[in-house]
């Protein structure tokens, strides 16, 4: 490999420091501050995870309740965001309408204080989901949610505003698994961007507006829904097998394979195919488990890639009814507590982070008058 390719897009180079999470040490595993993500998953909630993220250690009892207790009573938007929500298209992408709903609270509830993060981290990881949902349905029938349901964690409310009703505990658990998973992973791609917008003195919504446009993409965290649209292609774990060979011969990128970091196992995709295969109950998801399994298969025996976090997480997704368009806003969701601490940690010993480019254009040439150029290839 060249020099040139082995550091483009900034493979292996260390931007940074960080003590929120390690990645990745010699090919696999996952920390956050030290808490092995097997661990977090197993036995905590997002609520715990966020607080472990942005305040230093895991919540006491009465912390955790105080927490969760603060974050419910956050949810209710601005009535002008409920009218900027009724205008955005019932077309857009709700990556978009986030983008949107964020930059727009920054607007009405500007950060005046750089100390104040944790506080801005809680206002939007409460309505985040508001925003999403009030915006959905109503344009799906022109209903006005509420925001009062009375869901005491961020897992049971996102269930329960896109469904309408209380989830089963089954469907909560998932969910908190899932947004654990995905809450934090060190300088990743939408992190950077907020770490760099953070980096030139910028307010906390206009960091996480950035890390919202960031993670929108297909190569990120857009892939989760790109998983899911290739996996519903395929009739059968045959047709998948056949279909994906030539899609490899035409060197096409499966999406949900492949990491920058990890090179053996993403640990998270592991936790979250156990959490897919348990979901996976009526006869269509086990097939569509099936299909996935197939194709995880074929990847590994052909390319020697793994999935990442994304795959599974469609599969256990689609299980819970979850829109395929969700599923980059749910990862929102669980970022933006990581995001958040992450703008904490730059802020405490900030530095502008601007890199330089190896200068690849033309020599120096003399300015040309306007009335002496031609148009290339005339
Ligand atoms: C939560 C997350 O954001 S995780 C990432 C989610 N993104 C995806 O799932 C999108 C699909 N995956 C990819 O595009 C890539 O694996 C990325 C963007 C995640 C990582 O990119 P890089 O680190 O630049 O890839 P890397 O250098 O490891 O690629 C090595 C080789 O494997 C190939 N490869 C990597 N991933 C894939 C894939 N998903 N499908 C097919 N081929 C792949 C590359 O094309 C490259 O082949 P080459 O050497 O012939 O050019
Ligand atoms: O770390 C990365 O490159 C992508 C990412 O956000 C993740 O895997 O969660």
């Amino acid at each position: 490999m060249s020099a040139e390719k082995s550091t483009a897009g900034l493979a292996g180079v260390v931007a940074g420091r960080t003590e929120l999470s390690s990645v990745g040490q010699e090919g696999r595993g996952l920390t956050y501050r030290g808490y092995a993500i097997e661990d977090l998953a197993a036995n905590a909630s997002l609520e715990e995870v966020a607080y472990l993220l942005i305040h230093g250690h895991l919540p006491a009892a009465r912390e955790l309740d105080g927490y969760r207790a603060k974050l419910k009573s956050l949810r209710s938007l601005p009535s002008e965001i409920c009218s900027t929500l009724e205008l955005i298209p019932g077309t857009a992408h709700p990556m978009d309408v986030l983008r949107t709903g964020c930059s727009l609270l920054g607007c009405l509830e500007t950060e005046t204080d750089p100390n104040s993060a944790a506080d801005q981290a809680d206002r939007l990881l409460a309505t985040l989901p508001s925003m999403l949902f009030y915006w959905y349905h109503y344009h799906r029938d022109g209903s006005r949610i509420g925001f009062e349901a009375p869901e005491p964690t961020l897992a049971g409310y996102i269930l329960h505003l896109l469904h309408g009703s209380a989830p089963s505990e089954m469907a909560r658990r998932a969910m908190d698994m899932s947004l654990i998973l995905y809450a934090e992973h060190e300088f990743n791609a939408s992190t950077f961007a907020a770490r760099i917008t953070t980096s030139t003195l910028s307010d906390y919504h206009s960091a996480i507006t950035s890390a919202i446009g960031t993670l929108r993409g297909n190569l990120h965290g857009g892939a989760n829904e790109a998983a899911m649209e290739l996996i519903e292609r395929f009739a059968d774990p045959d047709e998948a097998e056949r279909e994906l060979l030539g899609m490899l011969t035409r060197k096409e990128k499966i999406m949900g394979f492949g990491h920058r970091v990890y090179r053996e196992e993403d640990p998270r995709s592991t936790i979250v195919k156990e959490v897919a295969r348990a979901l996976a109950v009526s006869p269509e998801n086990k097939r569509l488990f099936a299909v996935s399994e197939r194709i995880e298969q074929v990847m590994w025996r052909e390319k020697r890639i793994i999935t990442n976090l994304d795959f599974y997480s469609a599969n256990a997704y689609h299980s819970l009814g979850i829109p395929t368009p969700m599923f980059t806003p749910l990862f929102v969701f669980a970022r933006t507590t990581g995001w958040s601490a992450h703008i904490i940690e730059q802020r405490k010993d900030n530095r502008l982070i601007r890199p330089g480019a190896d200068y690849v254009g033309s020599d120096p040439r003399p300015y040309v008058p306007i009335d002496e150029r031609t148009e290339p290839g005339r």
